[in-house]
């Protein structure tokens, strides 16, 4: 679906220098970037602040022309035909509108259906998904400029996606929502993902976009791929210690010194026990962890995606 091969993008800036003079400086945004996404995977691409993760969208989607490199959009070169691209693919892009501000949410979305020549049938029946697994019944009828960025997000969403594309591409899709809205967008992309095999590729701050969203990461920074993987190498790789938590039935010996043991902290009659799963498995350390004190209860808690991505960005 998607293919990028040694993709660049440079800009040229005039910084001052001196009082009269202004000097021309090279930024390279994305340098020789590389990787492919295939058909019904959901990839969620991160990086701090200026990596380059939106620059890489806007040469995925025909906004801006690589400098060098390759790149095919479901078999399109998004710059030199973005007509085609964007009959195949859908983009939302958080910051930005595709909705006509000061119609009702329900004339922009007949608009679309005009641009994109979609059948009148197809067009409602689609319409009628979103608005169902979306909740946009209650304000179809009022103008964009007076929606809460909530629901508008679901309206652009919902737009994005009129026309039926075989990729989605989002841009920081749930930055500024509420919890509650965040997780209806969240299972909705999922579903769509899942059950009609949409492939997704989103950029996010927000990793629990990608802990429910995506299964494959890919992180840049400065403009190049850091890594690129199943999130759940990258726990195991990344972040090689998992935590088992233990409520004890009443205070006892230390456990600090069992096999694979990394540190015990507690908390009352809680204790968490960090543990490298190189050198021991939960259940080999439950079974001694038990012999040893009186355990009322035990759960195992793997690294959070934050931690996995804080190092990440460390090693860099
Ligand atoms: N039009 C432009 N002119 C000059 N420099 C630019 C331009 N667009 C982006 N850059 C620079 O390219 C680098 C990458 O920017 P980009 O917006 O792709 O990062 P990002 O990963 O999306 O960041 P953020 O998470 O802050 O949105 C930054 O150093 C930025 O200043």
């Amino acid at each position: 679906m998607i293919e990028v091969r040694d993709l660049r993008r440079e800009f040229v800036v005039r910084a001052k220098s001196g009082r009269f003079r202004r000097e021309k400086r090279v930024v390279t945004a994305v340098a020789d970037v590389s990787f492919d996404i295939a058909a019904g995977e959901a990839v969620g691409y991160v990086g701090p602040n200026g990596a380059g993760k939106s620059t890489t969208i806007k040469m995925l989607t025909g906004i801006l022309v690589p400098t060098a490199g390759h790149v095919r959009v479901a078999g399109v070169d998004p710059s030199r035909d973005r007509r085609a691209l964007a009959r195949r693919i859908g983009v939302v892009f958080g910051q930005r509108s595709q909705l006509w501000w000061d119609l009702p949410l329900r004339d922009s979305f007949d608009l679309l259906r005009s641009v994109y020549r979609v059948p009148a049938a197809d067009h409602a029946r689609r319409l009628h998904e979103c608005v169902d697994l979306l909740g946009l019944a209650a304000f179809l009828d009022t103008p964009v400029r007076q929606l809460s960025l909530g629901q508008r997000m679901r309206g652009e969403v919902t737009a994005a996606l009129l026309h039926a594309p075989d990729l989605l591409v989002l841009d920081e899709p749930t930055i500024g929502l509420d919890l509650e809205s965040k997780e209806k967008l969240r299972e909705f992309l999922a579903e769509l993902n899942t059950r009609r095999g949409t492939t997704l590729l989103l950029t996010t701050h927000d990793l629990d976009d990608i802990e429910r969203l995506c299964p494959r990461l890919v992180v840049i920074d400065r403009g190049t791929v850091l890594v690129d993987g199943p999130l759940d190498r990258l726990r195991t790789e990344v972040a090689p210690e998992r935590t088992l938590v233990v409520d004890l039935e009443r205070p006892g010996p230390s456990v600090a010194d069992l096999p694979g043991v990394v540190s015990v902290r507690a908390e009352g009659l809680r204790l968490r026990i960090a543990f490298r799963r190189a050198e021991t498995t939960a259940a080999a350390l439950i079974a001694a962890v038990a012999a040893r004190v009186d355990v009322h209860d035990v759960a195992v808690a793997e690294p959070e995606i934050d931690d996995v991505v804080r190092e990440l960005y460390a090693r860099r």
